[in-house]
This record gives structure tokens, sequence and C-alpha cells, in this order.
């Protein structure tokens, strides 16, 4: 698909209108595939926050909620289905928008739209079965009492979100929030917005009621930390690095506002001895580069059986070769470029870190000498690792997978534990009971068997450990958005008997 020739010149999404952001101030949108400037995005600042959250408490309460909050689900359904409806419209548009500003293969960008959709899809059944499931009883140990369950929007939700999947990690949030009954700001990541800003235009085009959703570009120091700072923000629900997420926790606690927190990964995938080489091989390949490895589960420390570690080595190696590497608009290509100048240096320092300590770079390492410009990075693999490397123990975020073989299933899960991170975990065998015990041991929020990566909107997602707190996707997702109210009533025509009454003399 040819390139637009320009990109779509958005405002800040508040009120359901556009806004210049309030400072005038904008941040350049930069093709990682061509390191050409494609055109700008707002910069948003306190003074926006302030209008986005303002915005948001009043479409929560407009009219006692009537209209949003506290109206029967299946009205906010049939946005939710509306939304949906659109992003399958666009779908090649939107797919080729997020290529241009993430480097991302085309393929990729239109598997995610596809995503997208489908997760407004789910979300919309939600929010009707919703209703369905308000007064869910409780039953209790004394009859003169009954007691039921309400569940509730939680109110104005801040919605943070990275770059690695900016339209589909935002809809994570947006879809499960807005079926709820809540209303959000959202903060997509710098490096990648424009998408989200088409998701605004989306909202105007189906008439979202004004303010129930607002989007609001700009640096997480500028934008995001005052939103996550706000006092009239009731919850904030944060994907992105563990460094990030360990400060909106700090600033959250303040006023004791929930958060939830997808953070980074460094997840193992162990591979034992009695499998189809070349099918394991596909999927180590799968888990680490599809994205360009720039997945918080990628599955980056690959644990070989010593019995096929030198087979299933030259085997990765042969298909490693394989990968089209190419400009992410290309047919076919599989490896597109990394998302910034930033973030090929950091992975290039990881590279060459991991080289200095001693291991050694068994393929890759450096730019395809057919690739002049752009971020490009080959399809990495690094063996002869230690435990304490730099490359086994950091999140890398790149397509850069690290090795090591093990003897025995015990050893094998140490390996796969020795980590502070505990987002994913992948093991093939044929050895199903093998599987089943080592997915009960890995230290993780999801674990993969005979495959890696693929995800499911019906299933939970999220981390344990410094990969974070909270789920979402499925009905997870949803209570992520709800607060559960308990409503007894007292029922006997009795007193209750526990004072004596006074006399009435
Ligand atoms: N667990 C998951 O489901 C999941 C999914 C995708 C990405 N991730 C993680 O995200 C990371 C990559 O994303 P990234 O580089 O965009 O992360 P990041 O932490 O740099 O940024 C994430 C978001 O936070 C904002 N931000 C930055 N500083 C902030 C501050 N002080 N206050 C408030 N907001 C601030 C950014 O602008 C961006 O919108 C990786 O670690 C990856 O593993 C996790
Ligand atoms: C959840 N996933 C795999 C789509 C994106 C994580 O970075």
């Amino acid at each position: 698909m040819a390139a637009p020739s320009a990109i779509p010149r958005r405002g800040l999404f508040i009120g359901g209108g556009w806004r210049e952001p309030s400072l005038g101030r904008r941040l350049p949108v930069v093709n990682p595939a061509t390191e050409a400037t494609i055109g700008d995005i707002p910069a948003a600042t306190a003074e926006d926050v302030e209008l986005a959250v303002s915005a948001a408490r009043d479409a929560f309460g407009r009219d006692g909620g009537r209209h949003w909050s506290r109206a029967p689900g299946a009205v906010r359904a049939k946005y939710l289905k509306a939304i949906a409806a659109k992003i399958k419209d666009k779908k090649s548009y939107l797919a080729l928008l997020e290529t241009l500003d993430s480097g991302k293969p085309l393929d990729e960008a239109a598997g995610d739209m596809e995503d997208v959709a489908a997760c407004f899809e789910y979300y919309a059944d939600l929010a009707e079965a919703l209703d369905g499931k308000q007064r869910a009883p409780i039953s209790l140990p004394m009859e003169n009492f009954e007691s039921y369950v309400l569940k509730e929007p939680i109110g104005v939700v801040g919605l943070i979100t990275p770059w690695n999947y900016p339209l589909l990690m935002a809809t994570w949030k947006v879809a499960p929030a807005l079926a709820a009954g809540c209303t959000a700001v959202l903060k997509p990541s710098e490096l990648a917005s424009l998408t989200c800003l088409e998701l605004g235009g989306i909202c105007a085009e189906i008439g979202l009621p004004p303010g129930v959703l607002n989007i609001i570009t700009g640096l997480g120091t500028e934008a995001g930390a005052p939103l996550a700072s706000h006092p009239h923000v009731d919850k904030i629900a944060f994907t992105g690095s563990t460094e990030t997420g360990k400060r909106i926790m700090i600033t959250a606690s303040q006023m004791v506002k929930p958060v939830s927190l997808e953070l980074g990964g460094k997840s193992p995938l162990i591979v034992f001895d009695d499998v189809d080489i070349d099918k394991a091989v596909e999927w180590a390949m799968f888990g680490c580069f599809a994205n360009a490895g720039q997945v918080c589960s990628a599955t980056s420390r690959l644990l070989l059986h010593e019995k096929i570690a030198k087979r299933f080595l030259d085997r990765l190696v042969a298909w490693a070769k394989s990968i089209k590497i190419s400009d992410p608009l290309e047919e076919g290509c599989r490896l597109g470029s990394v998302v910034s100048e930033g973030q090929y240096q950091k992975i290039m320092k990881f590279i060459s870190t991991a080289r200095c300590e001693g291991a050694t770079i068994l393929y890759g390492g450096a730019r395809p000498q057919h690739l002049k410009r752009g971020f490009f990075i080959e399809p990495t693999i690094i063996t002869n690792v230690s435990t304490s490397m730099q490359i086994w123990r950091e999140e890398v975020f790149g397509p850069v997978i690290c090795v090591k073989e093990f003897r025995t299933e015990r050893e094998a899960v140490e390996l796969a534990n020795d980590t502070h991170y505990g987002l994913a975990g992948a093991v093939i065998s044929n050895d199903l009971e093998r599987c089943e015990r080592i997915s009960k041991a890995i230290q993780s929020g999801i674990v993969w068997i005979n495959c890696s990566q693929p995800c499911f909107v019906q299933a939970p997602w999220g981390g344990n450990k410094r990969s974070g707190f909270g789920r979402e996707l499925g009905q997870w997702g949803l209570d992520n958005y709800l607060s559960v109210k308990q409503v007894t009533k007292y029922c006997s025509d009795e007193p209750y008997g526990w004072y004596r009454p006074p006399s009435k003399l």
C-alpha cells in the first residue's frame, strides 16, 4: 500500500472536539523505517490535563449519569459496537498509520487492527451482560439480613499506554473502561500516537457523548505525570516500563489511588529434547522476533535441553537468516525497524555489553547491510550467556534472544524463574504431563504450552513480581474498572434487640 502524502494534523481530543494544546507546542512524528519526519502531534501539558479531566468528570456525572455511567449497559454497548465497526471500515488506513508511526510490518499492524475491533466488540457484550449481574445475592448465615452486590464504575480513569502496540494497548484499557461506565483520559506514548488520535476522530463520528473519552498526546513527564497525580482521577491503568510503573505507583499512593500496572518482562521459553525441532524453532522466532522483539511478553531467554542445543541453534540461525527484513510496508516483511533512534541505540548497547561481558553473538547483532537508513537491527542470537550478565537479566525490548542450556527439568525451572520479572513463560515438549508440571512451577501470569505469544481477548493478561499486578482482558479486564459495593438490608419486623429499650415511664 502506498504511504499517504500527509499524516492527518490532529489536536487534542477533549470534550468531544479537537483543541490545540494550551502552550501551542507540537512533537515531530518520525517514520522509523525511513528516518523522515512525516508529521507532528500535540504536546499536552498540565493545563490540558486539567481540561481533559474536567471534561471526563462532567461526562461521568452529566444528568446524574443517565446517559453514560448509570445508563443501561446496552447503551454503552451500542457505542462500543459502533467504534468496532468504524475500526473495521478503516482497518487498512489505520494499519498503514500504525506502520508509518512504529515501523512494524504492515501485516502485523493489520492483525493488530483486527484485534482492536474484536476487543471493542467483546467488551460491548460484557457491557450488555453487566446489568444482569447486578444485585448478585450473598448467602448470609443470619436470615434477618439480606445482602447483595452492586458493581459500579470507578469514575474517571487515567489510561497511560506504550508505543509497541499503540492502538491495541490503548484499546485493552479504553474498551473495558467504557464498558464499565467509566469516563477516561487516554495518554498514549509520544513515540506512537497517530492511531490513538484517529480513535478520537472515530468517537466524534459515531457520536460518543462528549467527554466520555478524551485523548491527550505528549511527553510522559509533561502530560502523563500530571494525569497520574490529578486528584480528580479515580484510578490509573498503566502499561509501560517497570521504572515508570514504580513512579506512577509512588504518585498514586499519595492519594491512595488504585493503580493497575502492566510492566516489562524477561520471559523464558524452555525447549525439551522430545520436540519437532523446526516447529519449536518457529515458535522461538515468533516469541522474540515478532514486532522486532518489542513485546512485553517476548520469550527472550531461550532454554534448550543440552541434547538438542546444537541442532536447534543451527536451525534457528538458518530460519533467522531467512526472515525478510525490509521497509515494513513491503509485502512479506517479517522484521521492520524498531520504533525510534533511541530504542535502536539502547538495543545496540545491550548487544555490545553482552559481547564485552563475554557472550557470543552467534548471529546478527548489527544493522542489516542492505538497509542504509531506518532503525533496523538483525535478528540476534546470543550464546555463552551466564546468569549474571545484563543480557540475561534485563529487558532488551528488541529482536535479541539469549540462550542457555539445561540438563534436567528442575534446572530448567530454576533458570526460568531466575528473574525479577514474572509476566510470561513457555514450554515446548511432547510430554504434556511435564508441560503441566512446568506451567505450575513457572512464576508468571501467563504460561504457553507448545507455543509462545498467542493472546486472546477472552483470557486474563498480566504479570507477577516486577511485571506488575492486576489483570487485563476477559472479565478481569472489566473488573479493573468496577468497584464492588455491598448492600445489606435488615429485613425483620422485630427490633434488633442488642440494647435494652429504655423505660417508657
Ligand atoms: N505487560 C504488558 O502487557 C505490556 C504491554 C506492552 C508494553 N509493556 C512494557 O512497556 C515498556 C515499553 O513501553 P514504553 O517505552 O512506552 O514505556 P514507558 O514507561 O517509557 O512509557 C509508557 C507510557 O508512560 C508515559 N510516561 C513516561 N514517564 C511518565 C511519568 N513520569 N508519569 C506518567 N507517565 C509517564 C509515556 O509517555 C508512555 O505513554 C516495556 O517495558 C514493555 O515490556 C508491557
Ligand atoms: C500483549 N501484547 C503481546 C499484544 C503486547 C505486549 O507487549
